[in-house]
């Protein structure tokens, strides 16, 4: 997978270069460039924004060095991913369906935003996607570049070294994962669930399955209530 990243704070990306994410690309596994924003621009100042029009506080980032570098890094494979307060909510299914793409690249917005000529004229040319983390507002968007580069890259096959562990966590299948545990069997008078000790692997996964359920509906009602109810018919407690 090809991923460029475009912002005006390259540096923020020195994480990508640590763990998993990091032997991808020492791999191949992940081909990652990051790229400044500036090095677009053409004035001594290297602007990269200006006052919004129809008034209002803050700046928006020029449209100029923006298609400039889009132009720069754009492949006929790209998808443009925005990450923005103001876009569609980033699930695991996200997640899946980019792990999947050949080039991604990442614009970073900071200010109030890019100016929305921007990614009208990319979405001409390429799929743009304006993605939200959650209902907040961040600085900019490098933040939300590096975890949404988590959620995908440890997706990509050969980068998690045990791929089971994709299917038994979180939003996997819809649910959330049950509780674990490891040594010692008892720390500080709290012992691990006897059925996870009794080498019983279809009561394990019972009661791994029954936890799960029950962690989903009290914690995430809605994902709960999406959950298929024929699914609920081998709901039991008797793990
Ligand atoms: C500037 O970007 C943001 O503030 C942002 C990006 C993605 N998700 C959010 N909730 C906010």
């Amino acid at each position: 997978m090809r991923v460029d990243i475009v912002s005006i704070f390259p540096d923020y990306f020195a994480p990508l270069d640590l763990s998993l994410i990091g032997k991808a690309r020492g791999t191949g596994l992940l081909d990652l460039s990051v790229h400044d924003l500036r090095t677009w621009t053409s004035d001594v100042h290297r602007t990269v924004d200006d006052t919004p029009y129809g008034g209002g506080p803050g700046m928006v980032m020029r449209p100029e060095p923006w298609a400039a570098a889009l132009d720069a890094v754009a492949s006929p494979a790209a998808q443009l991913i925005v990450p923005s307060p103001a876009g569609r909510p980033f699930t695991q299914a996200d997640a899946h369906e980019l792990a999947e793409l050949p080039h991604l690249i990442f614009a970073c917005g900071r200010y109030e935003g890019i100016d929305q000529r921007v990614l009208d004229e990319a979405a001409a040319r390429m799929p743009v996607r304006e993605v939200s983390l959650g209902d907040y507002v961040l600085f900019g968007g490098e933040v939300a570049v590096i975890v949404i580069m988590e959620a995908v890259t440890r997706l990509l096959p050969g980068v998690l070294g045990n791929a089971d562990s994709l299917t038994e966590e979180s939003h996997a299948a819809g649910l959330l994962e049950a509780p674990v545990y490891t040594k010692p069997a008892s720390w500080r008078d709290r012992a691990v669930p006897e059925v996870l000790r009794s080498g019983d692997h279809g009561r394990i996964a019972r009661w791994r399955r029954t936890e799960s359920l029950l962690r989903t509906a009290a914690r995430r009602p809605d994902m709960f209530a999406a959950y298929p109810p024929e699914s609920l018919d081998k709901f039991d407690r008797a793990a």
